[in-house]
């Protein structure tokens, strides 16, 4: 298969490394002309998550900066666009470079934690289809030169559908190849090395996912812990148990199903990553912007529209925000 891969960050380089090894065929599209020659260069390593390290040739991809899409890239002959950069870089610009990545039969794909981008790609990607990947693979990257896989996760995809009455379009296109063009990418995927499964009902797993990211993410950047801390003593208990609640008022206002055993659902995620540093503590530490807008700002958002108040939510939306982008104070 062929796959554009747009923003050649931890995720996009962790899987189009392993797309690459097995056999398919890749092109970077990066934010920076650096970045694409660096690639073009040197290639990558791929530390995987058992600590094997292997090197990525340059002669294998290819990497341009996104720019250049709309000149070499129009309406190539590609199955996937896997779109891997934060939800933030999603704008105007970017769609409209999205756009002429777009063969007859191109999939979309986006990868992206927190809600907001899937409308924005719905609307710029008129009668395209669009999937949505919900994953728990870990990726870091560190530099140019090596990304690191830091534990095998799970990839749900799935087509997604508009939130709205005008959904009739996205039903009848789902209908003439939405389901075989996905499970052929799951399969791709599983044969790879990314264990993946194909949803019939993506949404329930977006806001499964958007809940975790909500509770955990904000609270390990706050305190500066890794996942699995957050469970080790009551007051960090407690905050968890009422960012959960919250969430699920929330969504049964909005008649989105979720797990009543959502506490102990958030518990297990925080064990099973118990040394992960959350993507949000994760951009603290490095100084760039969060995603915390698209995650608790989303859900605070969709509460007032219901009439229900999330104050923890609310709260720490805002002490995420305000977070100085260095630490400036030294004693
Ligand atoms: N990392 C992970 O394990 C997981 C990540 N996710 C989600 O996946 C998304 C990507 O995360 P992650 O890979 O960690 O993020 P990174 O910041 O590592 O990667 C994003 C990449 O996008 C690039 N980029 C920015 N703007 C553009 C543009 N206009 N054109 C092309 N490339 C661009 C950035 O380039 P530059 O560096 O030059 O700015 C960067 O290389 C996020 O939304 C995250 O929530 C979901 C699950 C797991
Ligand atoms: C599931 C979790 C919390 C794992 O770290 C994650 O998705 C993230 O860090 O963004």
């Amino acid at each position: 298969m062929k796959f554009e891969i747009i923003g050649a960050g931890a995720l996009g380089l962790l899987f189009g490394a392993k797309l690459l090894n097995a056999g398919h065929e890749v092109t970077f599209w990066t934010r920076t002309n650096h970045q694409a020659d660096l690639l073009t260069k040197q290639g990558y390593i791929l530390e995987e998550s058992d600590g094997s390290l292997h090197q990525i040739e340059a002669s294998k991809f290819q990497a341009h900066q996104i720019k250049e899409a709309v000149k070499i890239g129009e309406y190539r002959e590609n199955d996937w666009v896997f779109i891997t950069t934060k939800q933030r870089h999603i704008d105007g610009e970017l769609l409209s470079i999205i756009q002429s990545l777009h063969g007859e039969r191109t999939g979309t794909l986006c990868f992206q934690n927190g809600m907001g981008h899937v409308e924005k790609l719905l609307t710029f990607l008129k009668g395209r289809q669009i999937y949505t990947a919900v994953t728990t693979e870990g990726g870091k990257r560190i530099g140019t030169e090596r990304v690191i896989r830091s534990g095998v996760g799970k990839t749900t995809i799935g087509i997604v559908e508009r939130r709205s009455p005008k959904s009739d379009q996205r039903e009848a296109e789902k209908g003439i190849y939405g389901d075989d063009r996905g499970e052929s990418l799951v399969n791709t995927l599983d044969i790879a090395g990314f264990p993946a499964f194909l949803s019939k009902d993506i949404d329930r797993e977006i806001f499964r996912k958007l809940l975790i990211n909500a509770v955990v993410n904000p609270l390990t950047a706050l305190w500066r812990i890794p996942n699995g801390e957050l469970l080790e003593t009551e007051e960090r208990r407690n905050l968890l148990r009422q960012l959960c609640q919250e969430g699920a008022a929330i969504y049964q206002a909005n008649g989105i199903s979720y797990d009543p055993a959502l506490y102990e659902q958030v518990s297990e995620v925080c064990r099973s990553t118990a040394g992960n540093i959350s993507s949000m503590l994760n951009d603290v530490l490095q100084g760039v912007p969060t995603e915390v807008d698209f995650i608790n700002g989303y859900l605070v958002e969709m509460g007032r529209s219901a009439g229900v108040s999330a104050p923890g939510h609310e709260m720490v939306w805002q002490l995420i925000r305000g977070l100085p982008s260095t630490n400036r104070i030294s004693i």
